[in-house]
């Protein structure tokens, strides 16, 4: 059996920053092979020598996009299974699928339709990318052009008329695994703060990270690891939001760590590798991932690492607060390594590294 393709879905309201996000997100993606659904044709922007018909029964040539680098863009109205299935049996398969959302749309029940069977054990949502537009709620606005969301709104019968726009932005906030603030380059760093306040009360637990017109990189943004269908608790439409406690336990395990400059258009981010050797206990290992989540800067951490007596290595994820972890049964050779990437500079983590040395 091969693992799940992970998909990620991009919301956010009209004119937040998804397509702006999504095209840096693919052309830092590396070699991957990143199949993109969009609700509009054109959406993206990109140039009309680069569409190509794919050649996939069912798919017209006008539905898709070949980007020159490999990755697949393919857009659909209401058929979103047939879609997905179309996607999963291409050969070779996708490494990614990226889903950016029409604005008004919820991505919970796009979350759930990842539980369909025939998508089920063949893809995984890695999570919900919540693009929230920081110039506009520093206005005391949801979206850039309130007007234009409303049009958006009235022109489609499938939406529901009736729920107040800020309703719709808690639940686009409730049901994301990380929260990107755009356009911050155009709102003072006060004004910035307070809207960062504002959606902690949101969607507390969750990751923020601050982008602008250069959008951020793809590893950032994919790998969550979020298996989000799995895990609907605390992401429906109109509820709160509980999240995850993790304790603090005592770690006992070595590590050496090396600097790696990520090849990203710009160097805002940097990252680094911490190879450990093995952690007591699977909550040891999500303890010194919180501990180094909470560093300032540090946006991410990923990885694998071992546990002291278990066969199988751990898979770990991290934004901010939230950390998620599973032992990976599948029998697939797993380097160790934890990969922790935060803004330029990186926070000095030796304090952490040398706690867990010496305890
Ligand atoms: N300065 C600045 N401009 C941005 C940023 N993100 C997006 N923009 C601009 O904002 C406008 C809308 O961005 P898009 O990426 O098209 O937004 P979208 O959410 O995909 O919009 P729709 O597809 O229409 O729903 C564009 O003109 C972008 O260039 C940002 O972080 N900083």
């Amino acid at each position: 059996m091969t693992a799940p393709i992970p998909a990620t879905i991009i919301t956010g309201f009209l004119g937040a920053g998804k397509t702006t996000l999504i095209q840096n997100l693919i052309r830092s993606a590396g070699g991957k092979r990143i199949a993109l659904v969009v609700n509009e044709f054109g959406d993206l922007g990109f140039d009309g020598e680069q569409i190509a018909g794919c050649g996939i029964e069912g798919c017209a040539d006008e539905d898709v996009i070949e980007l020159t680098n490999g990755c697949i863009c393919c857009t659909v109205a209401d058929d979103f299974l047939p879609t997905m299935e179309m996607l999963l049996a291409r050969e070779p398969a996708p490494d990614h699928i990226v889903i950016e959302t029409s604005g008004l749309a919820l991505p919970q029940p796009l979350v759930q339709a990842f539980q369909w069977p025939s998508v089920a054990a063949r893809t995984t949502v890695d999570g919900v990318v919540t693009v929230a537009d920081a110039e506009a709620l520093a206005h005391g606005l949801y979206a850039p052009d309130p007007a234009k969301v409303e049009a958006q709104r009235a022109a489609d019968d499938s939406l529901d008329h009736e729920t107040p726009v800020e309703e719709l932005f808690a639940d686009q906030m409730r049901c994301a695994d990380l929260v990107v603030l755009s356009k911050t380059d155009r709102i003072t760093g006060e004004a910035l703060d307070k809207v960062n306040e504002a959606l902690d009360g949101k969607r507390a637990g969750v990751g923020v990270v601050r982008s602008t017109a250069d959008g951020l990189p793809a590893d950032l943004l994919i790998g969550l690891g979020a298996g989000a269908e799995q895990d609907m608790n605390g992401r429906e439409a109109g509820h709160h939001h509980h999240h995850d406690h993790h304790d603090h336990g005592h770690h006992d395990h070595e590590h050496d760590d090396h600097h790696h400059h990520h090849d990203h258009s710009h160097d805002e981010f940097d990252s680094r590798v911490v190879t450990p050797l093995a952690f007591a206990s699977k909550q040891a290992l999500d303890a010194f991932v919180s501990a180094v989540c909470a560093k300032p800067g540090v946006l991410r951490v990923k990885g694998v690492a071992q546990v002291e007596g278990k066969a199988a290595p751990v898979i770990v994820q991290a934004v901010g607060p939230r950390v998620t972890s599973h032992f990976d049964t599948s029998g697939r050779p797993q380097k160790a390594g934890l990969v922790v990437i935060g803004l330029n500079p990186l926070a000095d983590l030796s304090d952490v590294l040398n706690l867990e040395s010496a305890a």
